[in-house]
């Protein structure tokens, strides 16, 4: 099976973005930022992968009624890693303040969450301004992790939230954690308080709705970040993760992820060398554990390393793959950006929450002048070089810019005579 993991060259210039800016308002330097997002965007694969999405494991299509037990036995057998996931992720301690400061990815994880806020604010302002008052609202966090967006699902105002994650240490955190917030809100007027539900389990292999505490509840945005990756392990999990994120979901509601790029990692791959299985820098690296060519559709796995926070297994997300997936259960593709061309788009509204959350650092212009990790700012200062610009080293920029954006839209359905779903796309 051979597929085209390469993207066109012109909509990824990895270098175009590499630069730094300044964080005030008045600088007028920067132009305003170009909206670079790829919407609806499909690159080619060079064999249709549509054997492999519109049956999955050779069963009938459709969101409901299937038999539910054999689709699970089924995703589980092709779920080699799960566990050495889990394990990874209930062992990892959550480093103090002082350690996080002192880590090397300080900025860039910090970056990532501003990216995180800035796709939870777009999306939970479109639900906002369609609904009426009263009207409930419900998210779902899949792949919840110890809880990282919580204060944002606060922020958000939303109802109602359901944590679900494959590592028990970090969902208990998660509660934790929720329950602190709960208490602060409880001596504050101002505060919004919502209602949740934690659970431990693998949703790449469980039907999630069936452990809701009320099955037939409806969501309104379902996110998943830096964790749909996983379940391209087969095909059956994938399919699995995506039923998960699809079917509670109301029409006109959102599925929201942030996730490896596939296109980015192959290109680097290759840029590397023509045998090269291994690429890096000095805080992450990616070695590949499969034929690189050509790369299987699902389980093209490498082990990720991340300074301090991640070492476990990974697999590329075929993203023609992905859409098809989402299409099978009503998801309609909006957006796919790469974190460069998002953070372009969203740093004219985003700048103040960018500074308050740390997300760049601010290096002073003599910093640039010796240090190979700056070298971009020097590049980028041109005539103003005493002003002191945010940034992220190079390291931490090549990191960060592994990551793509997506957002889909559940659409509206009507049945057909066998009771399988025929939803009314609008592209
Ligand atoms: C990089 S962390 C992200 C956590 C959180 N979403 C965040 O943004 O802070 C990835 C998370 O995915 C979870 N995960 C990985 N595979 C999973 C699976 N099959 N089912 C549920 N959770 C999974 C891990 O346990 C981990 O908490």
């Amino acid at each position: 099976m051979s597929l085209n993991y390469e993207q066109n060259a012109a909509d990824e210039q990895f270098a175009r973005s590499h630069k730094a800016v300044s964080l005030s308002d008045d600088d007028e330097s920067e132009g305003p930022a170009e909206s670079t997002s790829a919407r609806n965007q499909e690159p080619h694969a060079s064999k249709s992968p549509r054997e492999y999405y519109d049956e999955p494991g050779g069963k009938g299509e459709g969101s409901g009624g299937d038999d539910q037990e054999e689709q699970e036995t089924e995703a589980a057998g092709g779920a080699a890693n799960t566990h050495v996931v889990a394990h990874h992720y209930n062992e990892l301690k959550e480093a103090g303040r002082k350690d996080r400061q002192k880590s090397k990815i300080f900025f860039m994880r910090n970056f990532n969450n501003w990216i995180k806020s800035q796709l939870i604010n777009e999306y939970m302002s479109q639900i906002k301004q369609n609904k009426r008052m009263g009207d409930a609202l419900r998210v779902l966090d899949m792949c919840c992790g110890k809880g990282g967006d919580l204060l944002k699902w606060e922020k958000a105002a939303i109802s109602h939230l359901i944590c679900t994650d494959i590592a028990e240490v970090s969902v208990e955190q998660c509660q934790r954690r929720y329950q602190d917030i709960l208490q602060r809100a409880e001596k504050s007027k101002f505060a919004n308080k919502f209602t949740a539900e934690f659970f431990a389990c693998d949703s790449t292999l469980v039907r999630l709705r069936e452990r809701y505490k009320d099955p037939s509840l409806q969501l309104n945005l379902v996110s998943c970040q830096f964790a749909f990756h996983y379940c391209f392990e087969s095909m059956a999990q994938a399919d699995c993760m995506m039923r998960n994120a699809a079917e509670c979901l109301k029409p006109g509601g959102f599925f929201i992820a942030t996730m490896p790029d596939a296109y980015e990692i192959i290109r680097r791959l290759r840029a590397a060398g023509s045998d090269a299985r291994r690429f890096g820098n000095d805080v992450y690296s990616i070695e590949f554990d499969c034929e690189t060519d050509p790369l299987p559709l699902f389980g093209a796995k490498y082990q990720f390393h991340l300074e301090g926070v991640v070492d476990c297994p990974e697999f590329l997300v075929h993203f023609p793959t992905l859409v098809k997936l989402g299409r099978k259960y009503g998801l309609q593709l909006l957006r796919r950006s790469t974190f460069a061309d998002y953070y372009k788009e969203s740093l004219p509204h985003g700048r103040h929450l960018l500074q308050r959350m740390s997300g760049l650092e601010s290096v002073q212009p003599q910093r640039c002048e010796n240090d190979e990790q700056y070298t971009h700012v020097r590049n980028f200062q041109g005539s103003q070089r005493s002003r002191t610009l945010g940034t992220l080293s190079k390291s931490e920029w090549e990191a960060a810019t592994l990551y793509l954006v997506c957002a889909f839209k559940k659409c509206k359905n009507t049945w057909d005579t066998n009771g399988k779903p025929l939803f009314e796309f609008d592209d």
